[in-house]
């Protein structure tokens, strides 16, 4: 059968990324207490196309990325992964992106009681010829935020919502856990936000959200300063979105970094 995949192609124009993407599969991703949480992951995995080659060989990618169905997958695997990409496809860079929804205990603050919160994670990743992987870990954090000036004006109450903060970070050397990551993230808004609260841990919640006001520059300022502290961390991009109760937008706030060592 005719290869057109290897046909050549007179247009001059080279591919910086061409690949695979939504692909599912079912990874296991390391917890930080040793054991393996498994994960649907939705992969997308690339690498650059010279511009006398007409196409990719994409089957080659779903071999590649079914050799790590029901594995362990961090930046080791990811490098690894990678590696394989930029031989089996005689690529110059690969490039490989997972999503999926990670896990961690949550305990009421008042009655103790556990539950599991789900948090938008990723891990992306490019590897170039004889350089060194370049690793993107991203995590995604509900918080609540109690808006200041609204406190401060209203004779009771303030307003109050669900936020989202999006970290994404990378670190010189080590890793960081994802549940680590999380508790760092969460402290920084007006209070957590937890999938089972009794009318206890709502009062407790209500209460401190209410002792706690914060504006989306304020909950930004307090992540770029718990960041900077985190051993290792080389670069970091953070936006803050608080859904306004009050309005029919959000509050946004972004900033991006590299981390003088
Ligand atoms: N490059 C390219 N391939 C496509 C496209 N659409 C479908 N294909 C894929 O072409 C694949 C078959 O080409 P290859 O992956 O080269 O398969 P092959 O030549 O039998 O396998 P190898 O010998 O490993 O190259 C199929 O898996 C299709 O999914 C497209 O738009 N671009």
């Amino acid at each position: 059968m005719k290869d057109v995949q290897n046909l050549a192609d007179e247009r001059g124009i080279e591919i910086q990324k061409v690949g695979v993407s939504d692909v599912h599969l079912p990874f296991f991703i390391k917890t930080k207490n040793g054991s393996l949480q498994s994960v649907l992951a939705r992969i997308k995995l690339t690498v650059d196309l010279p511009k006398e080659y007409k196409g990719t060989h994409m089957s080659r990618f779903i071999e590649i990325l079914s050799e790590w169905s029901q594995k362990p997958v961090s930046f080791r695997e990811m490098e690894q992964i990678l590696s394989d990409t930029l031989t089996r496809l005689s690529a110059r860079s690969a490039y490989l992106k997972i999503d999926f929804k990670y896990f961690i205990e949550k305990i009421a603050p008042v009655s103790g009681l556990k539950s599991m919160l789900d948090l938008d994670c990723s891990f992306s990743a490019k590897l170039l010829q004889g350089q060194p992987l370049d690793f993107v870990m991203g995590v995604n954090v509900p918080f609540t935020s109690l808006c200041p000036c609204s406190k401060e004006i209203a004779q009771y109450g303030a307003h109050n919502q669900r936020g989202l903060m999006r970290v994404r970070l990378k670190q010189a050397a080590g890793f960081i856990w994802i549940e680590d990551l999380a508790a760092l993230m969460e402290a920084q808004g007006s209070c957590p936000v937890f999938p089972l609260l009794k009318r206890e841990d709502e009062k407790y919640v209500t209460e401190l959200a209410y002792e706690n006001p914060k504006f989306v520059e304020d909950i930004l300022r307090d992540l770029v300063l718990a960041l900077r502290k985190l051993e290792h961390i080389t670069w970091f991009e953070i936006e803050c979105e608080n859904y306004e109760s009050i309005h029919n937008h959000s509050a946004y706030a972004s900033h991006t970094e590299f981390v003088e060592r």
